[in-house]
């Protein structure tokens, strides 16, 4: 803060935002590149056909190596990203870990790569893709309930449910977002009610993420599958090296696959708060590299402001006291609530699954299968939900 004066700091935030607004939930109709794309946008648009028919791989292989100069603006960039995206995956993981690869075939991974330099992003599918870029409304003059995804994996209307469920969770959250900036100007400029009621959006907004999830969860979806296709080349047996991007890099890069902890409205409600979560910063941190740039620049400029656990401490006013650990309590809400349904709609079936291969193929090494305990369904991530879950409980104003 030492560096920002206060009008700096505030414009950079409420400029941040804009752009935050316009990368996260705008609604990008855009749904078709131009004809030229029809290569990548045709096996994207089949790929769960492809996938189930094992075709996949040969129908890359035929694939053309096509210019990515005829990509027009933000919105292009970020479909043909989650196009290519979805592509990657489904070549990758189409044999479920057993028969991995370990080449990326130059005519996806040059294109993949450009992209992604452009975008700031990493050349594997994440949560900004498949969640924030991934959608439509059905009928364009019709209210948001109309959505529909724009990809899948195979899995037919789990993979819908889960990624519209984690889009409407991210919905519900840009009015805590949008309270952000009031916060912070709140505390530059010591307007005591405006920051009381501006907390208490933040909280009635993280409540409302957990509505929402616990509305669409109500129906049984078993999205396991997704995080079969969603799985990293980092860290992971069964790419000890990752993978080759053709044409790209000489040796294998290796990358983190899709997950919550890329969700950007999250990290800001943690850095709004002041929850540093020790055991995981490393990883936090590294994801977030897989954040939309506008989003990794916010909770930056945010991160680099005016602490607002101090204020309400300094204060030593009730009702922002109050208002605060309300924010807190409600975080913490909805993150044992996704550890529920993390461990309902992934972890037990990735184990049933994971029971029944032995059975079906003999032992199954720790790791030779996508379903591995290193999966994203697997206990890791279980713990990681956990420990930032807990860390979130005890960040709660103690009595004054
Ligand atoms: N590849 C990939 C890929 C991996 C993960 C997702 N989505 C995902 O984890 N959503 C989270 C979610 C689902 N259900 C519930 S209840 C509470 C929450 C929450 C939350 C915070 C806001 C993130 N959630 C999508 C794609």
């Amino acid at each position: 803060l030492a560096g920002l004066q206060g009008d700096t700091l505030e414009l950079g935030l409420v400029a941040r935002h804009e752009e935050y607004a316009y990368t996260a939930i705008k609604n990008p109709q855009l749904t078709e590149l131009p004809d030229y794309y029809a290569p990548w946008m045709n096996v994207a648009a089949n790929l769960p056909h492809l996938i189930e028919g094992h075709q996949l791989r040969r129908e890359v292989a035929k694939m053309p190596l096509l210019s990515t100069q005829y990509l027009r603006g933000h919105r292009q960039l970020r479909l043909a990203r989650l196009a290519l995206g979805f592509i990657t995956m489904g070549y990758v993981w189409q044999g479920g870990g057993r028969q991995t690869v370990k080449i990326l075939p130059r005519a996806l991974a040059v294109p993949y790569c450009t992209i992604s330099e452009l975008l700031d992003l990493p050349p594997i599918l994440v949560y900004a893709d498949c969640v924030l870029a991934n959608w439509k409304k059905r009928d364009p003059c019709g209210y948001v309930e109309n959505l529909d995804i724009l990809f899948s994996f195979p899995g037919g209307d789990s993979n819908k449910g889960f990624f519209l469920v984690s889009l409407l969770v991210e919905a519900a959250a840009a009015a805590g977002i949008k309270a952000i900036p009031i916060i912070v100007n709140a505390i530059l400029h010591h307007g005591l009610c405006s920051l009381e009621t501006a907390l208490q959006d933040v909280a009635l907004s993280i409540c409302k993420m957990r509505e929402l999830a616990h509305s669409v969860w109500e129906r049984p979806c078993n999205c396991f599958l997704l995080h079969v296709f969603g799985t990293s080349w980092k860290d992971n047996f069964l790419m000890p090296e990752g993978l080759v991007y053709e044409g790209v890099w000489d040796s294998p890069k290796q990358f983190f696959g899709g997950s919550a902890a890329q969700s950007s409205t999250l990290q800001c409600f943690d850095v709004l708060l002041g929850i540093q979560h020790r055991f995981s910063a490393e990883y936090l941190g590294c994801m977030r590299d897989y954040m939309p740039a506008a989003h990794r620049a916010f909770i930056q400029t945010l991160a680099s402001g005016p602490s607002l656990r101090q204020f309400v401490l300094a204060t030593g006013d009730a009702g922002l006291h109050a208002a605060f650990n309300k924010c807190v309590s409600a975080l913490a809400d909805l993150r044992s609530y996704h550890i529920q349904i993390a461990t309902k709609y992934i972890t037990i079936p990735a184990g049933r699954c994971r029971a029944e291969q032995q059975q079906l193929g003999g032992c199954v090494h720790k790791g030779t299968s996508v379903l591995s305990e290193r999966g994203t369904g697997g206990t890791g991530f279980m713990r990681f939900l956990k420990a930032i879950r807990d860390t979130t409980r005890k960040a709660q104003l103690t009595e004054q």
